[in-house]
Order: C-alpha cells, then sequence, then structure tokens
C-alpha cells in the first residue's frame, strides 16, 4: 500500500488488546477510539496528557495497522483517521459499509472535498452568509490548470486585482501542497507552475484567527499572517516570492499588543452560524478555518482556507474539548441503538 508519508503502525498489540478483553470482561463500557494517524501527527495530537485524561473517563486510543483489514482489528467506537491514499480510502469506504455501527472521523468522501483549493471554498461562496453581525465570504479566485504563459491575460480578463496568492490546487497535505507565493506583477504570473489557484490578497492587518471546530465545539485563536500590502509598495514591486508557512507557527498572536479593529475576535454569533453550516455542507466534524478581516473594516471576513483535522495540539483545552466530543459521539449512537 502506497502512504504519503511514514505511517505510524507500530502498536502495542498486547497491551492494547488485552485492555479491551479486560475492560469488557469487567463489563464496563469502554470507548474504544482505533487511530491511523501519520507519526507527526500521532505525536503532536496524542499528548501524554489527552491520553491520560482519556483513560479517566473510559477512553482508549489504539493504533490501527493500516496495512491489517481493520475488520480485524479492535472492536472499535470510533475511527479516528487522517491518512491519504486511494487504497486507504477504499478500506474506510467498505469498513463503513460493512460497520455502520461505528463513527469514522471523518467519512473520506468529505475530507476528499477539501483536497482541492477551488472545492474547499465553493460551501462557503454557495452560503452567502451575511446578517447583523457581518458578511462571510472567500476571496475572489480562479483556477489555471495548465499553460502558465497564459496567466497575465486570464488574469486581465477576469478583473483581479493584485497582487495576487498563488496556491497549489492540490491541496493533500504533502509539502508542495503549501507551496505557497505572492505575486505582484501580472508579467510574473507566467512564473508560476500550474495547476494552482490564484486569489486576490485581501489586507487584513497581519493578523488572521483560526477557528477550530470539534464537533459542536467552537474555539478561536489568533495568528499572526503576512503583513498588508500597500498601493505605494505594490507599485514598486514586482516578481513572484514563495512565503513562508506564517499562520502555521507554533506562536500565537493571542498575547500580542494588538490594535483593537485587527485583533478583535470575529462576532461568536457570525463563527456559530458559519460553523452550524459548514459541518452540514461538508459533512465533517473535525476542521478549522482560516478566517481574516478585511482591514479597515469590522465586520468583512474571509475565508481563506479549510482544514480536516488541524493542529489540534495547538487549541487550548483541546484535552477536555476532544474527550468530550468522543463520549458525546458514543451517546449519540447509544440513542440511535441502545448500548
Ligand atoms: N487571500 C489571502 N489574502 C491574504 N493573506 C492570505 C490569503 N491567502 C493566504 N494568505 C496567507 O497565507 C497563509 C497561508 O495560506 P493558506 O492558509 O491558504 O495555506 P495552507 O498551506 O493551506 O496553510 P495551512 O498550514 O493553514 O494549511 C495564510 O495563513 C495567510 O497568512
Ligand atoms: O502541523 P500542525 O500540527 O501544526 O497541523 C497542521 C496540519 O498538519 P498535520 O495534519 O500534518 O499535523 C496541516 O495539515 P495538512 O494540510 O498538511 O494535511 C494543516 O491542517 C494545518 O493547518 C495544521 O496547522 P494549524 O492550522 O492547526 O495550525
Ligand atoms: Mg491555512
Ligand atoms: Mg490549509
Amino acid at each position: 500500500m502506497r502512504m504519503q508519508e511514514e505511517i505510524c503502525c507500530k502498536i502495542d498489540e498486547e497491551r492494547t488488546e488485552n485492555e479491551i478483553v479486560s475492560f469488557h470482561q469487567s463489563q464496563k463500557k469502554l470507548v474504544v477510539v482505533g487511530y491511523a494517524l501519520t507519526s507527526k501527527k500521532t505525536k503532536s495530537f496524542l499528548q501524554p496528557k489527552l491520553e491520560g485524561l482519556a483513560r479517566n473517563k473510559g477512553i482508549l486510543f489504539v493504533a490501527i495497522d493500516p496495512h491489517r483489514p481493520l475488520s480485524d482489528q479492535g472492536p472499535f467506537d470510533i475511527v479516528l483517521q487522517k491518512l491519504t491514499g486511494k487504497e486507504w480510502r477504499q478500506i474506510l469506504e467498505d469498513y463503513r459499509g460493512t460497520h455502520p455501527e461505528v463513527t469514522v472521523l471523518d467519512p473520506p468522501d468529505a475530507i476528499q472535498h477539501l483536497h482541492n483549493r477551488q472545492s474547499m471554498l465553493q460551501c462557503v461562496a454557495d452560503m452567502n452568509l451575511s446578517n447583523a453581525y457581518g458578511k462571510v465570504g472567500v476571496p475572489r479566485q480562479l483556477v489555471i490548470e495548465k499553460d502558465a504563459s497564459s496567466i497575465p491575460e486570464v488574469v486581465n480578463n477576469a478583473g483581479l486585482t493584485l497582487p495576487l496568492v498563488a496556491k497549489p490546487l492540490v491541496n493533500d497535505g504533502s509539502a508542495k501542497s503549501h507551496e505557497l507565493s505572492l505575486a505582484y506583477d501580472q508579467y510574473s504570473l507566467k512564473k508560476l507552475e500550474p495547476p494552482l489557484v490564484l486569489q486576490e490578497f485581501v489586507n487584513h492587518g497581519g493578523v488572521l484567527f483560526k477557528v477550530y471546530i470539534v464537533g459542536e465545539a467552537i474555539k478561536v485563536v489568533r495568528r499572526f499572517s503576512l503583513p498588508d500590502v500597500t498601493k505605494q509598495e505594490l507599485s514598486k514591486s514586482a516578481g513572484v516570492f514563495r512565503f513562508p508557512r506564517v499562520s502555521c507557527a507554533a506562536a500565537s498572536a493571542d498575547d500580542a499588543d494588538l490594535d483593537p479593529s485587527v485583533g478583535e475576535l470575529p462576532p461568536r454569533p457570525l463563527l456559530e452560524r458559519l460553523a452550524k453550516e459548514l459541518r452540514r455542507r461538508l459533512g465533517l466534524r473535525l476542521f478549522n478555518l482560516d478566517i481574516i478581516r478585511e482591514h479597515g473594516t469590522r465586520d468583512h471576513f474571509y475565508v481563506i482556507d479549510i482544514n480536516y483535522f488541524p493542529g489540534l495540539g495547538k487549541m487550548p483545552e483541546y484535552e477536555h474539548i476532544f474527550t468530550d466530543f468522543l463520549l458525546s459521539l458514543v451517546q449519540s449512537q447509544c440513542k440511535k441503538k441502545p448500548c
């Protein structure tokens, strides 16, 4: 089986299986969560504090071996996964068919929707969310499938305003899919490598909001982002510049001394509405949104990125939020079919 990254599949089989058996024997209801994650994700997510708290609440995390049939492992109440590849998706789909009682977080076809930076934002655009608390949209963007030489003309015809953020169209978690650049002039756009999405850069005061959604729970943090590009700077600059993953850095902007017009969190009711709709439209329960506020406005927001099962280890109180979420899933399973 071809996997994108090294997969953490080493399991302490004896320990976990014995634990499952002994719990079943003592007739205590143990919630068994099978996880199929990369080793990087296992390290950042499955921290000792999470495992400890989970254990106290009767939740046991068990590593899944993605090379063995899922039905031979477990039994699981929940499967938590963020692996890629066609074969893995097929394994999960088959398992969902034969084990409808198990909650798979999240269904592979729903995640697949985020693997393209155009379809990713389509739900937000379709929602057209605008109410007394503000407006939420997506930056104007277009897709370039091939032929870099035509980009200046295509951009001109579409009336997109420079600077533009160039993002690889495919968003599959690979290092390449996170290689973004900022283009200041039309002619340099020819240097870009399609397939990509060209998105208008929206000035937002250098701060963005990461909105984490874990089931019904919503948590918002501030992160540093790209600084504004002034008209003067734009007129003097040319070229295409690669930029690093600024907002993914662990450093948070929550304690920074920010201009309140930039740092004020988006209104809670607006985020609740957005999260509720997106949960439903995307069919996902574990994701985050990168949201920016157009600089100089109070309530014009743009969603620029959606990530499936993001770095929850960086979310404040994630251990409590996540374990409560798992328990609530099991409770709703029991409502459908008594446990
Ligand atoms: N349209 C935009 N206007 C202004 N800044 C933007 C825009 N798009 C992206 N950025 C900046 O570039 C950063 C990376 O963009 P984006 O979040 O789309 O990439 P990513 O590789 O998917 O990131 P992540 O690590 O969050 O998955 C953003 O966090 C933000 O700082
Ligand atoms: O690496 P981190 O723990 O920070 O998590 C990042 C996560 O990487 P991982 O899933 O491999 O862990 C990324 O996933 P891919 O797009 O690459 O699939 C993406 O979701 C980022 O937005 C997350 O950062 P956050 O948005 O939460 O700051
Ligand atoms: Mg992002
Ligand atoms: Mg992303």
